[in-house]
């Protein structure tokens, strides 16, 4: 089940990891970039020496040259004391510029390399794997998420390493030239690491949750905005804004949560010390008061003091931002983790290329041998030890009661699901044992639901054809895909086949999209050609001429159509009839009609269907209203 708000209590294997397990997992990512995250480290630790150095010189500088310039109105010594604290001033701000440098770029470039590795492994993922993720879910990550790990590299682990180094070694030095002072300042020090743990296990938490709910709020924007027309259609409008608003405010209180959690530490981390050098303050007085300590080293240890005071005030957001970065790889993960069922055979089968005139011209046997379907989730298989064989060159009506499988059937030949149980081969071949480039340069698909990029009208249909082929075959291939979808409206577009139409085709009406999506599915010239339904939104002449020129066009193509009007299943050559996950008869209209009862029964209610909707809408009315969307 993908990360949902909802399941960022229960516990993942992710949880388990410790921060350090999870983020070294970004090793092969930021490998190219750690001589210069390193670099950017040194010139970040140089500085915080060069500060921690300098009160060692103001001590000499107190205790030397300016108690003795002082008493012997020699200032020669102070001058060189200023000159070396503003070399050692200079020397700082050069390291951290110079650390800014080193790391800019590499953070970008790791982001940019890991934005990259997530989408290709996502347009690699199998339709399963996207029927069960938030599409909000998978934005946040690679766009929220990424650039947060981004902000962390180039600042966050540098400053948490630095932090700790000059903690450590300030510390050191503390108890070394401090004495007691110094013991003090190390006991202030064990509070602070108690609630920085403390706060880590429940700032990570809560991180989760909100990166969680960031998602869940994506999802509900993107579904409202491509579900905006029936939204407003049926006055939903103001439920979606409540739902919204639910979201909103449960990831505004979450972030309230974090933020609160995080000033609590800070609180603390700026209370704790000060009170430390409070107590070392009073014990100090007294040590030099009875002599058993200089001025400069009380002086040196209040400047080192104050040095590692920034640091320890800073280890809130530090951690913080480390938690957060820790989230963000773990979500990151979780998507890169996700394995491909449907990858490409070791030893693929020797199939020869298909190029696209011999596309059209050759083969396209397809069998479904004792085909056993059953979606991960679901309890029953939905297609039952189906058989049946789809002769080259004829065209399939496959019908059945909705719901009875013929969907999840279609999507078989081109693998977009793999069968739980038997065969489906594309001429003799088991599609499992060619590469996905094999079976898409065979079996092309148009769906009932048509997906638009938002591309020109030709970039969009010429989708599946190789940018290799020569520019006049293309256009070529364009010009007759369009004409036997009957998609001559596209001349009549502001800009022809360039033309740039929205965001899924938005702008074109749904029997324009239907046209396009079916134009695309047959520029490709596929041996076998998957028809999910995709007319429906064509009134019936215009499908019987889109069916007539497919068969000019694609003579030799074997084409397995869905059919959901009674004109479809007269159009094709045979008819199979899918009933309980098996395929119970194969033939002709009028010989199933006259043989077959659940065919009968079908085809009624298919007639039943169809003059309801044509009562309602009328024919022409849609189509008439398709030619004038853009016009
Ligand atoms: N991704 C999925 N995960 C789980 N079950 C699914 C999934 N897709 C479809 N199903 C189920 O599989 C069964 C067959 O669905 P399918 O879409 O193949 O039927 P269909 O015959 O094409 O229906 P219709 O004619 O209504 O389009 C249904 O019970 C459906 O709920």
């Amino acid at each position: 089940m993908p990360p949902t708000a909802d399941s960022s209590n229960r516990s993942d294997p992710s949880s388990e990891r410790s921060t350090l397990a999870s983020i070294r997992r970004l090793h092969p990512y930021v490998r190219t970039a750690l001589p210069r995250l390193v670099g950017g480290l040194v010139a970040s630790l140089g500085a915080s020496l060069m500060a921690l150095s300098i009160p060692a010189v103001l001590r000499w500088v107190t205790d030397g040259p300016l108690t003795e310039g002082v008493r012997e109105h020699d200032w020669s010594g102070l001058i060189w004391s200023v000159v070396l604290v503003a070399v050692l001033g200079a020397g700082e701000a050069g390291l951290i510029l110079l650390r800014r440098t080193l790391v800019m770029f590499p953070g970008t470039r790791v982001e940019a390399g890991m934005r990259m590795a997530l989408f290709r492994h996502l347009q690699d993922l199998p339709v399963a794997f996207h029927d069960r993720w938030p599409g909000g879910q998978l934005l946040s990550r690679i766009m929220g998420d990424l650039g947060l790990l981004r902000r962390w590299l180039v600042f966050g682990v540098l400053q948490l390493v630095v932090s700790f180094v000059t903690i450590v070694v300030g510390v050191g030095l503390l108890v070394a030239t401090g004495g007691w002072l110094g013991i003090i300042f190390l006991c202030g020090s064990i509070p602070v690491t108690i609630l920085a743990f403390r706060f880590s296990s429940k700032y990570r938490r809560i991180s989760r949750l909100s990166q969680d709910q960031s998602g869940d709020l994506a999802t509900t924007v993107e579904e409202s905005v491509h579900g905006i027309r029936v939204l407003k259609a049926f006055g939903r409008g103001p439920a979606a804004l409540d739902q919204f608003t639910d979201q909103a405010e449960g990831l505004r209180e979450t972030e309230i949560r974090k933020a609160t959690t995080d000033a609590g530490l800070t609180t603390a981390l700026r209370v704790i010390p000060e009170v430390t050098q409070g107590i070392a303050l009073v014990v100090g007085t007294y040590l030099v008061a009875s002599g058993d300590m200089t001025l400069g080293t009380l002086v040196a240890f209040f400047a080192t003091a104050q040095v590692i005071n920034g640091p320890v005030v800073d280890l809130g957001m530090t951690l913080s931002m480390t938690l957060n970065a820790r989230t963000a790889v773990d979500r990151f993960f979780e998507v890169m983790d996700t394995v491909n069922p449907l990858t490409d055979p070791a030893a693929p089968a020797d199939v020869p290329a298909v190029t696209l005139g011999q596309a059209a011209h050759a083969g396209g046997h397809v069998a479904f041998r004792d085909v056993t379907f059953r979606y991960d989730d679901a309890a029953r298989p939905v297609l039952d030890h189906v058989d049946l064989e789809l002769p080259p060159g004829t065209t399939t009506a496959l019908v059945g009661l909705t719901g009875s499988g013929k969907s999840t059937l279609a999507m078989l030949p081109p693998r977009l699901f793999d069968v739980t149980d038997g065969v489906v081969e594309v001429d003799g071949v088991d599609v499992r044992d060619m590469t996905r480039a094999q079976v898409r340069e065979r079996v092309a698909v148009a769906f009932e639901d048509p997906t638009l990029f938002s591309a020109s009208v030709r970039d969009n249909v010429l989708l599946g054809v190789s940018d290799t082929l020569p520019a006049a075959e293309r256009e070529a291939l364009l010009t007759q895909a369009l004409e036997v979808a009957q998609a001559q409206f596209v001349a009549d577009l502001p800009d022809g086949a360039d033309t740039r139409i929205g965001e899924e085709g938005m702008s074109l009406s749904g029997g324009q999209r239907q046209r396009l999506a079916l134009a695309r599915a047959i520029a490709a010239r596929p041996r076998v050609l998957v028809l999910d339904d995709p007319l429906s939104a064509l009134d019936v002449t215009t499908e019987e001429a889109v069916t007539a020129r497919l068969r000019d066009v694609l003579v030799a193509t074997t084409t397995l159509v869905i059919a959901h009007r009674p004109s479809t299943v007269a159009l094709a050559d045979r008819v199979a009839v899918l009933q309980g996950g098996r395929i119970t008869a194969v033939g002709t209209h009028h010989d199933l009609l006259a043989s077959d009862p659940h065919y009968r029964y079908i085809i009624s209610s298919l007639e039943d269907d169809y003059e309801a909707h044509e009562h309602d809408h009328g024919p022409d009315q849609r189509d008439d209203q398709n030619e004038g969307a853009l016009s």
